[in-house]
């Protein structure tokens, strides 16, 4: 379990994380979106023990990460600027870690070879950006971690790779309950991986998300009327938005889907339907409901 509490970070006169509070549980995927210069990163490097906290606390199943060695063994780190010693083959880099790291497990090496399909006496400088970051994921993979924390691990790879790094991630929740935190810019990328989502903007937690209950709670409905209800009985819903499109009229509305079905069957319309809302639109709209234009800062 990641607790973070409070965390201020700065940097001469940026303040760079504000006062941020957030936890994620064992066994989740927790997506930290924002824009650049959001602060990801600074959390990130806190969260991995890198950076020391300037006030708040982060704690990894209750222990202080800052300068614990014996933690920082269960806690893998993939910077978003990868480092790599020169002329090192994947093989050399390899031996150096399992000289590093307890837990290294040179058979899960070995059978995750066949997944990135990369020669081990390549020289690392010499691959490609894509290739060298699958060779980091590689690597990290057979520390087995129990917390990895990423910093936009997808970037540069190509779509069948983002897949089958995806899939890696979801086994190792699956086997081994490791806790997963990840950075991006972009939300439609981590949609379909990470069961919390929190959105970082100008150093503070604008929204936080669990994702299963955010899409079970928001409903697009579409509804043609007999008589346009009153503009009172429809305030009577949770409206986030509405319009017409002719005598068909759109509405996002929060909460129980039965029951708003309910409500909308009660005008008597002579159809009604619910529609299904992407990951993207629920955030624009739930955004919007707190007065936050979110276009900008999660979706490119
Ligand atoms: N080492 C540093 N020294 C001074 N300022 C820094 C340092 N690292 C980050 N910052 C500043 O802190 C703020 C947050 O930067 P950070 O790298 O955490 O953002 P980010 O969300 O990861 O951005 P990106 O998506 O562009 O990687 C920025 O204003 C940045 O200029």
């Amino acid at each position: 379990m990641i607790e973070v509490t409070n965390l201020t970070k700065e940097f001469e006169n940026l303040e760079a994380i504000k006062g941020l509070t957030l936890n994620v549980n064992k066994g989740s995927i927790y997506g930290l979106l924002g824009s650049n210069g959001a602060g990801k990163t600074t959390l990130l490097k806190t969260l991995a023990g890198i950076y020391q906290e300037d006030g708040g606390k982060v704690t990894i199943d209750g222990k202080r990460v800052f300068e614990n060695e014996e933690l920082k063994q269960r806690v893998v780190y993939i910077s978003d600027a990868l480092y790599f010693f020169s002329s090192y083959t994947i093989e050399d880099m390899a031996k150096f870690y399992r000289g590093i790291y307890i837990r290294w497990n040179e058979n899960r090496f070995r059978q995750l070879q066949k997944v990135f399909n990369l020669d081990f006496n390549k020289k690392i400088h010499k691959l490609s950006k894509g290739m060298q970051r699958q060779v980091a994921i590689w690597l990290s993979l057979s520390m087995m971690p129990d917390v990895l924390i990423l910093d936009e691990p997808l970037d540069g790879l190509d779509s069948v790779m983002r897949q089958k790094v995806k899939n890696l991630l979801i086994q190792e929740v699956a086997d081994r309950e490791v806790t997963i935190i990840i950075s991006s810019h972009n939300l439609r990328e981590l949609e379909d991986l990470c069961d919390h989502v929190g959105i970082l903007h100008e150093g503070t937690l604008v929204l936080e998300k669990d994702l299963d209950e955010l899409k079970q709670d928001i409903h697009k409905i579409q509804v043609v009327f007999k008589e346009q209800p009153s503009k009172d009985r429809l305030e009577k819903m949770n409206l986030l938005y509405q319009e017409s499109r002719g005598s068909v009229q759109l509405y996002i509305v929060k909460g129980n889907k039965a029951k708003v079905m309910e409500q909308f069957k009660e005008f008597q319309p002579i159809i009604v339907d619910v529609l299904p809302l992407t990951l993207e639109e629920i955030f624009i709209y739930e955004m919007g409901d707190i007065g936050y234009a979110i276009e900008n800062i999660v979706f490119e």
